[in-house]
C-alpha cells in the first residue's frame, strides 16, 4: 500500500485572540486565524515577527497567556498533559536544521518516533522508514550521519522523520533557510508533493518571497505585533497593504525596516532617494499573482485544491476587490480546465487522478537524477 491510499485529511487548525509575551516584550496580540483543513498555508513576516514562537505556540511548546488554540476538538490552551500528548501526535514538525540527532544515522533518526511512540515490531518500523526516505530522495542514504550530509539533505531528512507517524498537521519552520534558490524549489516542490499524498494540515513558516509566491493555497502575514492579514493566496498577493507590498518585492521602500519598523522622518528621507533614482533594492516590478506550483508528475490530484475552491466561492463576497477578481479568474481557468476534461471538477474523482509523465519510481514520487552519489537520493 503506498502513503496515499492510506491518507485521511487532516484537521483544521483555529486560533483565537492568541497573544504572547516573553516577560515585558509582547510579541504577536490577538492573533486569529484557521488553517482549513488539508490545506497548505503559509505565515509570512519579517524576522523576528515571532513567526517560530507561533509554530512552537500550536504543539504546546510555548505557552502564549491569552487566548484558543482548538485542534480536533481540544482547546490545547486548557486540556490536561495527557490530552496535549495525545493532539501533540497529530502533528508532524520539520524545525528549521531537521533537528536530527547528531550520533544517530538517517535510519536511526526517522525511525526515532517510531520506536518512541508505537509498539511496531522493527520489520514494520523498517518498511515505514524506507518508504518516508525513499519520499523524500534519501534512499540509500541511510547510514550516513547528518554532519556528513548537505544541509538540504538535513531537512528532508528531517521531513522523513515528521512523517513517519502519519501527522494529521505538518508544521515546517523555514524550509528554505540555508538552502540555493534552486534547492528551494525543490523543497517546495517536495512539500506539494506530500500534501498531495498524505492530504495533512500544512502550515509553513517562512520569509521566502518565491515559497510564498507559488506554494500556498492561504497566506498570512506578522508584522507590528499583529496578523496583518490571513485567507486565500489571492487576497495577499493583490494587496494594497504598505508592509505586504514590500515584503513581496523585497525593497526598503515601506514600513519595514533593519530593526523590523521604521518611524514616519525615515520612510519619508527613503523615499526623496528612490524618487532621486537611487536603487533601494527589490524586484519592484513584480505585481500580481503567480500561478500556484502543481505536485510533480505522478503524483494524486492534490484533494484540498476542490476542497479550497469550494470554501472560497463560499467566502468570496467578503474578500477585497482585487482578490475577487484574482480568485475568479483562477476558478474560470479551472472551469475552464474541468469542462476541457470532461467536466470532471469537483466531482468526487477520487485519487484515481495522477498527473501524467515523468520519471516516476514506484512510489509515483517524481525523481531528480543524482548528481553526487548514484545511491546517496534523488537531489538535495
Ligand atoms: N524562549 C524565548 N524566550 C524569550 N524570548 C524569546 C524566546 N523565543 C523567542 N523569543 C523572542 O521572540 C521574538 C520572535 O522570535 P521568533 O524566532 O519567533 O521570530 P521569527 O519571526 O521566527 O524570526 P526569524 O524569521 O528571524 O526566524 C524574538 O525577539 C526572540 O528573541
Amino acid at each position: 500500500m503506498t502513503s496515499w491510499e492510506e491518507s485521511v485529511v487532516g484537521v483544521e487548525v483555529s486560533v483565537k485572540g492568541l497573544t504572547k509575551s516573553f516577560g515585558v516584550q509582547k510579541i504577536w496580540q490577538d492573533v486569529t486565524l484557521t488553517l482549513p483543513q488539508g490545506e497548505v498555508s503559509a505565515l509570512l513576516g519579517p524576522s523576528g515577527t515571532g513567526k517560530s514562537v507561533f509554530l512552537k505556540s500550536l504543539i504546546g511548546l510555548l505557552r502564549p497567556e491569552e487566548g484558543e488554540i482548538w485542534i480536533d476538538g481540544t482547546n490545547i490552551m486548557e486540556c490536561s498533559s495527557k490530552e496535549l500528548y495525545e493532539i501533540r501526535k497529530l502533528f508532524g514538525v520539520l524545525f528549521q536544521d531537521g533537528a536530527l540527532f547528531g550520533s544517530m544515522n538517517l535510519y536511526d533518526n526517522t525511525a526515532f518516533p517510531l520506536r518512541e511512540h508505537t509498539k511496531k515490531k522493527e520489520s514494520e518500523i523498517r518498511s515505514i522508514v524506507m518508504d518516508k526516505l525513499e519520499l523524500v530522495g534519501l534512499t540509500g542514504a541511510e547510514d550516513k550521519l547528518p554532519g556528513e550530509i548537505s544541509g538540504g539533505m538535513r531537512k528532508r531528512a528531517g521531513l522523513a522523520r515528521a512523517l513517519v507517524l502519519d501527522p494529521e498537521i505538518i508544521l515546517v519552520d523555514e524550509p528554505d533557510s540555508g538552502l540555493d534558490p534552486v534547492r528551494t524549489t525543490y523543497i517546495s516542490q517536495l512539500l506539494l508533493n506530500i500534501n498531495a499524498q498524505i492530504d495533512a494540515t500544512t502550515l509553513i513558516v517562512t520569509h521566502n518571497i518565491n515559497l510564498a509566491r507559488t506554494v500556498p493555497d492561504n497566506i498570512g502575514m506578522l508584522f507590528r505585533k499583529k496578523l496583518v492579514m490571513f485567507g486565500p493566496r489571492e487576497v495577499l498577493l493583490t494587496s494594497d497593504e504598505p508592509a505586504v507590498k514590500q515584503f513581496l518585492n523585497g525593497t526598503m521602500i515601506g514600513p519595514i525596516g533593519m530593526s523590523e519598523e521604521k518611524d514616519e522622518s525615515q520612510m519619508r528621507e527613503e523615499q526623496k532617494l528612490a524618487d532621486a533614482g537611487h536603487n533601494l533594492g527589490g524586484v519592484e516590478d513584480v505585481e500580481g499573482i503567480m500561478p500556484q506550483m502543481e505536485p510533480a508528475p505522478g503524483m494524486p490530484y492534490r484533494q484540498a485544491v476542490d476542497r479550497r475552491r469550494e470554501r472560497v466561492r463560499g467566502i468570496m463576497h467578503e474578500l477585497p476587490d482585487s482578490a475577487q477578481q484574482a480568485i475568479q479568474e483562477s476558478l474560470d481557468e479551472a472551469d475552464r480546465q474541468n469542462d476541457e476534461h470532461g467536466n470532471q471538477g469537483n466531482d468526487g474523482r477520487g485519487d484515481d487522478r495522477r498527473y501524467d509523465d515523468g520519471q516516476q519510481d514506484g512510489y509515483g514520487n517524481y525523481r531528480e537524477p543524482a548528481y553526487d552519489s548514484p545511491q546517496s537520493g534523488s537531489w538535495r
